[in-house]
C-alpha cells in the first residue's frame, strides 16, 4: 500500500478549538496509527475513508488521488472502497450475521438482502470467521467478540481497497483480544488487503505496524511507538 498523506483540518465550537495538521508516507502493508485519546487519530483515519473533508491537503493511496483540496477532487466515500469498522463495529441491528455480511457484498445500503439467500461471497466470510452456526443469530444476541467477527467479515465481503479499523479489540477481553489479532493478522496474509488501525495500545502497533506513527495533539510526534 502506497500512502501519502498531508491534511489540515481546523475545528473551532464553543470555546474549543482543535487544529489537525498531519503529513506522512508509507509503503508497508500496514500501518498503526497510535495517540491518546483527542489526538486526531480517528479524524485522519475519517478523512482517507472520504468520512471527514479536509480544509487543505491531499491523499493518495495505492496510486488514486482520494483527496486532493487544490485541484478540487474529493472523491465521495463509495467510490474510495473502503472497508471502514468503527470502534462500535456497525452491524445493523435489524439484520442476521448473514444478512449483514450479505449487505457487504452487495455493498450499496438501499439493498436489503433476505433471510433466505444465500450469496457465496458472504458465506465465504461467514465460513472463514467461524460464524456459521452463529449466521441466523441477530446482533444483540452476540458476544463482543462474535459481533467483532461479524462486523470484520462484513467489512471483508465488500473486497475493499483498504480496512480501515478504529480501535477494533479494545472492547474484547485480552484472550479473545489476542486470538483476534492473530486471527485478522492471517487473514490480512491470505487476502493481501492493506490495514490501517488507529488504537491506543501499543500491542497493536506490535502486531499490525509494519510502519507506526504516534500522534499527539493533532500532530505527528513521531515514527514509531511512544
Ligand atoms: N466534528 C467536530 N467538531 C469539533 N471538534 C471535533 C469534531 N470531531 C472531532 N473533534 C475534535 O478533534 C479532536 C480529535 O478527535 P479524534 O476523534 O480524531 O481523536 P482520537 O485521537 O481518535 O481520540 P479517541 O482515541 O478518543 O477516539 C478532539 O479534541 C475532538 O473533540
Amino acid at each position: 500500500m502506497q500512502l501519502e498523506l498531508a491534511i489540515q483540518k481546523r475545528y473551532e465550537q464553543g470555546g474549543r478549538r482543535f487544529a489537525l495538521d498531519i503529513e506522512f508516507g508509507c509503503d508497508t502493508q500496514r500501518l498503526v496509527l497510535l495517540g491518546p485519546s483527542g489526538s486526531g487519530k480517528s479524524l485522519t483515519l475519517k478523512a482517507i475513508a472520504g468520512l471527514m473533508t479536509p480544509d487543505a491537503g491531499r491523499i493518495r493511496l495505492g496510486g488514486r488521488t482520494l483527496f486532493d483540496a487544490a485541484r478540487g477532487v474529493a472523491l465521495p466515500a463509495r467510490a474510495r472502497k473502503m472497508g471502514y469498522l468503527f470502534q462500535d463495529y456497525a452491524l445493523l441491528p435489524h439484520l442476521t450475521v448473514r444478512q449483514n455480511v450479505a449487505f457487504g457484498v452487495a455493498g450499496s445500503r438501499w439493498f436489503n438482502p433476505s433471510r433466505r439467500v444465500r450469496a457465496p461471497e458472504a458465506e465465504r466470510w461467514i465460513e472463514a470467521f467461524g460464524l456459521g452456526a452463529l449466521a441466523d443469530a441477530y446482533p444483540h444476541t452476540l458476544s463482543g467478540g462474535q459481533r467483532q467477527r461479524a462486523a470484520l467479515a462484513r467489512a471483508l465481503a465488500a473486497k475493499p481497497e483498504a480496512l480501515l479499523l478504529d480501535e477494533p479489540f479494545a472492547a474484547l477481553d485480552a484472550p479473545l483480544r489476542a486470538h483476534m489479532r492473530a486471527e485478522l493478522g492471517e487473514l490480512l496474509a491470505q487476502t493481501g488487503i492493506p490495514l490501517i488501525l488507529i488504537s491506543h495500545d501499543p500491542d497493536d502497533a506490535t502486531a499490525f505496524g509494519d510502519t507506526v506513527f504516534t500522534l499527539a495533539d493533532g500532530r505527528l510526534a513521531r515514527q514509531g511507538a511512544a
